[in-house]
């Protein structure tokens, strides 16, 4: 577990019944998935917002607020990083348009 997000989601697991007062995680928890989902879509319309403005500065810190927010979300939903990270792996040496092809 060394990659940042993989910390990051250990934390985010750990916070799961801590003090919603203490923990902004363990209050995004608590308040269940539809929360949990809806807050990812906030952050990623700010950031698209942000990068059609060309900010890039704002891109960078929406961008860690979207990563953040969908794996508070992959908690809430029962979803490991390692499902994501393999699911990626097994798309490396394929192109876009052969992905693109087999989900026809
Ligand atoms: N990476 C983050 C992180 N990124 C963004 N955020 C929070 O996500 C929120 C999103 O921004 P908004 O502008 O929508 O905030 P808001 O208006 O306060 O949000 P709402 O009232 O709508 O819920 C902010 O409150 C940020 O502080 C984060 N909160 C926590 N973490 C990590 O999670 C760890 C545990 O945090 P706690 O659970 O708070 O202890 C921290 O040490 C960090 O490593």
């Amino acid at each position: 577990m060394s990659h940042v997000l993989d910390k990051l989601f250990a934390t985010i697991v750990a916070r799961r019944g801590a003090d919603p007062k203490i923990s902004y995680t363990a209050k995004l928890l608590a308040e269940g998935v539809e929360r949990c989902a809806k807050k990812f879509g906030e952050e990623a319309v700010e950031t698209v917002i942000a990068a059609s403005a060309d900010k890039k500065a704002e891109v960078v810190t929406e961008s860690a607020d979207v990563l953040y927010h969908l794996m508070v979300l992959w908690a809430a939903c029962g979803v490991e990083p390692d499902q994501v990270w393999q699911t990626l792996a097994s798309r490396e040496g394929r192109s876009g348009l052969e992905e693109k092809a087999s989900r026809k």
